[in-house]
């Protein structure tokens, strides 16, 4: 199975040329492309494959307008349509947008915009369920807001015991906490207070659930690390909305937070974590595990030959390239600078190796853009191995060990750690 799965989109336009141009450079960033003039075949290519996106120029092509041509297209595709435009008034906005057009874009287009733009839509495709941790020692309130928020599309899982709740929290990492506030074992409010002295659970959302209703009694729960109070006989809908709007905030909080601003990759901190965490469950399980540490070459070269904002296009350029390959979004890490680190569950060394120099080649082979034409950039990389008794750090140090051969023996390769 290719590990980088190239992305299609269909260009809608009488203007080949400009079209062919953008699609050539898309190319260097793993997109495929298709220019369409003709309606015909258009809509005969939709029923043979279909595209990530459609984009379509607001002229529409050579035989039809662009509204003539969306009532069938819609029909038959209903994927995002983006109406590329040199600007045109709210009314006729609406009118595209009420005959299936999802969202507009300015020309002169700018490619690294659109690039972003895709990456989100790509995001939104991949946006996983809520998690919910409810502890409460009642069957009867667990059933009913189990029903609900599951009913709604969440995940949830039910602890009668608010004693184990820090292990699940490690363990299901939810984004919400519904907190019953009066158990047997202890009171909600105690159980806030102590999940809040832990730095790692410090900004998770706790919504205390519960029948009390006196507003002194609610704020005195809040003021012990609790966010919200939702009473237990409330609507159904109204617990959805609540729970929905709370974990949507606690998730963007936590995106800003853990995610690397230029790449939305894991930022060193969360990487390294991650590793840790993989590293416990390897151990724990016995499975293999491997790590790269993966450098872009003559770095400080490109810099200063193309400039500073080159530079931050070709590591996007690897990190959109890491982001798509990597089966799981948490096992890739801006590590550093130009420096990136990637997370190989379940993988021997040598198998590690060979996809992380599958990744290499496919990055010699991303024509990267500067203002006179294109150049080649390429990365080194070293993968260690987990074996017994090592620690996430003797890991990250086997692999920059590696990393610092490959780079030594010439650069554009893969090294590997000598076992232990
Ligand atoms: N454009 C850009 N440059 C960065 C960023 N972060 C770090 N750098 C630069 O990356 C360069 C890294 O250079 P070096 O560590 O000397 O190594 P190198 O030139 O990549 O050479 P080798 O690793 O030996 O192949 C430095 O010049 C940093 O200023 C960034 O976010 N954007």
């Amino acid at each position: 199975m290719p590990i980088f799965t190239k992305k299609l989109i269909y260009f809608v336009t009488p203007n080949l040329d400009g079209f062919n141009e953008l699609g050539r450079q898309l190319q260097f960033f793993g997109f495929e492309y298709q220019v369409f003039d003709r309606n015909s075949a258009l809509l005969a290519a939709l029923y043979t494959e279909k595209p990530c996106i459609v984009v379509m120029d607001e002229v529409g092509m050579t035989d039809s307008t662009a509204i003539q041509c969306l009532p069938l297209l819609t029909k038959l595709f209903n994927g995002p349509i983006f109406l590329a435009n040199f600007g045109i008034d709210i009314g006729k906005q609406l009118e595209y947008l009420r005959s299936g057009v999802s969202d507009f874009i300015s020309y002169p287009i700018n490619l690294q915009t659109l690039i972003d733009r895709l990456d989100q839509l790509e995001e939104h495709e991949h946006i996983q369920p809520y998690k919910v941790l409810l502890v409460d020692d009642s069957d009867t309130v667990a059933k009913w807001a189990s029903t609900v928020l599951s009913g709604a599309g969440m995940v949830v899982k039910h602890l009668a015991d608010p004693l184990k709740v820090i292990g699940w929290l490690e363990r299901f990492n939810p984004d919400i906490l519904l907190l019953d506030v009066y158990m047997p074992q202890c009171q909600g409010d105690e159980i806030a207070k102590l999940i809040r002295q832990r730095a790692q659970f410090d900004s998770i959302p706790i919504v205390f659930l519960s029948t009390e209703t006196h507003r002194g009694k609610q704020l005195m729960a809040r003021s012990m690390g609790g966010d919200d109070f939702l009473v237990k006989n409330m609507d159904a809908d109204e617990l959805v909305a609540a729970v929905s709007i709370t974990a949507e905030r606690y998730r963007t909080l936590r995106r800003w937070m853990t995610r690397d601003s230029l790449t939305g990759l894991l930022n060193h901190t969360n990487v390294v974590e991650s590793l840790a965490r993989e590293v416990a469950r390897a151990h724990k399980e016995s499975r293999q595990l491997s790590y790269a540490m993966v450098d872009i070459d003559h770095f400080k070269l490109i810099n200063d030959q193309y400039g500073h904002s080159v530079g931050d296009r070709v590591i996007k350029s690897l990190s959109r390239l890491l982001k798509q390959s990597m089966p799981n979004p948490d096992a890739v890490g801006r590590y550093g600078g130009e420096e990136f680190a990637l997370i190989w569950t379940d993988h021997t060394q040598i198998r590690a190796a060979q996809r992380t120099d599958e990744l290499r080649v496919l990055f010699n082979g991303l024509a990267q853009s500067n203002a006179d034409g294109h150049f080649v950039a390429t990365f080194s990389a070293g993968v260690a191995q987990l074996e017994d008794g090592m620690s996430a750090q003797d890991l990250i140090d086997a692999a920059d060990q590696a990393l610092y051969q490959a780079k030594a023996a010439g650069r554009n390769q893969v090294g590997l750690a000598p076992k232990r």
